[in-house]
């Protein structure tokens, strides 16, 4: 369950709560909190939901479908953190408080100061995830280095008997977390983007769907700090201001990984029963996993075999593997920009192409229909379709 705000610009707030909750294949509730009307670089308003009706949709889901995780978004009030207070405790819910201030664009989501009742909150939490200017807030103090960032964790934790993970953004690159006194460093790879907006929701909301997922705080957090980095690291450039981060890219790489296959398998089955009498000479027997798909997420699929001659037939020689050798398809695949690949013996026909200009061949890939490497040729193409086309014009 989310209990948030709602971001009219969709990067943030509940929309990036259920985004990441579906991405992880977690049925989520949402208890509307306030409404924003906001993009990537401003919020110009923020309307509260009048406590009552919080309590409304506490009670409404609760008698139902009775969620045990729920985490915390925009709480813009100290009204609406005390109704939220009450029901988290009447229905014994486990909290990832996620102490929510200031937008990204740099405006405030609290229409006062809410430190204290956010405090008192905290004690009815499992775990909360401040970042490092929320840190600042709840303890009073400045974070000027790793070591303060390290310290507030700490602090937070022995203060308020809270595990905490304190995220120190793009100014230290790690988060700090104590969790049931156990210290732990959280290191993702640097991403050089401004496009982070929703970030924190997004991670706040991945612990909460592991946990329901059944995994200990400990890993659910170490899997969240995870699939928040792939989605700051595919976020989307959107709008004028911070664009959003986009939680589903982790389940769209799996299904690129898919395409990847069926589109191999396509390919392989119109070499093998269309296109084997263009093929047989243009296949060097020594060359394994020739053929090849490199997704936008950066995955190589491949064949281990690759396409064989076997006696007088071609042959398709399995499995199929991901990111297992990078070899010259990938190369080429990388230069070009393209997604899907073979390698092909130098043909007369290939070469008489080229010079006629049919076919663009360049060892730089750069607009490219086929890249010669190592004395290779590997035609390439955007999709199985299209390489097809190109491996009919061979004839
Ligand atoms: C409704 C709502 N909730 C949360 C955030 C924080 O997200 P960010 O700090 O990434 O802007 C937001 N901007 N809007």
């Amino acid at each position: 369950m989310t209990i948030a705000g709602s971001d009219s610009g969709g990067g943030a707030g509940l929309q990036a709560d259920l985004k990441t909750f579906t991405s992880l294949g977690v049925f989520g509730t949402v208890i509307v909190t306030g409404l924003t009307a906001q993009n990537t670089f401003e919020v110009t308003r923020v309307m509260e939901v009048p406590p009552d009706f919080i309590e409304a949709q506490f009670d409404a889901v609760m008698r139902d479908l009775n969620p045990r995780y729920a985490k915390t978004g925009m709480l813009a009030s100290t009204k609406v953190i005390e109704a939220v207070k009450k029901k988290v405790e009447e229905y014994k819910i486990d909290l990832i408080l996620d102490p929510v201030m200031v937008a990204k664009s740099g405006a405030s989501l609290v229409t006062e100061d809410v430190v204290s009742s956010i405090k008192s909150l905290m004690k009815d939490s499992l775990i909360i995830t401040p970042n490092k200017f929320e840190a600042e807030k709840l303890l009073g103090k400045k974070i000027e280095s790793e070591e303060g960032l390290k310290k507030s964790a700490k602090e937070l934790y022995e203060k308020y008997s809270v595990n905490a993970v304190v995220k120190g953004g793009s100014q230290f690159g790690l988060d700090y977390a104590i969790i049931d006194g156990e210290e732990l460093e959280l290191k993702g790879e640097k991403i050089e983007t401004n496009n982070t907006h929703g970030s924190g929701d997004v991670f706040s909301a991945s612990i909460t769907a592991y946990l329901a997922k059944g995994f200990k705080l400990k890993d659910a957090v170490k899997k969240a700090k995870e699939f928040t980095t792939f989605a700051i690291k595919y976020s989307l450039n959107l709008g004028k201001g911070h664009g959003p981060v986009d939680p589903f890219a982790y389940p769209e790489a799996l299904i690129e990984k898919e395409i990847a296959r069926e589109e191999l398998e396509d390919l392989l089955y119109f070499i093998e029963k269309k296109e084997e009498k263009t093929f047989k000479d243009l296949i060097d027997e020594n060359d394994k996993s020739n053929v090849g798909y490199l997704t936008k997420y950066g995955d190589f699929v491949t064949l281990a075999g690759g396409i064989i001659r076997y006696l007088d037939w071609l042959k398709i020689d399995g499995p199929l593997l991901v990111n297992w050798k990078k070899n010259d398809v990938y190369e080429a695949l990388k230069r070009s920009g393209k997604k899907i690949g073979v390698i092909i013996s130098p043909s007369d026909k290939i070469l008489s192409l080229a010079e006629e200009n049919k076919i663009k061949l360049s060892e730089s890939g750069i607009n490219s229909d086929a890249i010669t490497i190592n004395g290779k040729i590997i035609l390439v193409a955007d999709s199985v379709e299209e390489l097809k086309k190109k491996i009919e014009g061979l004839k």
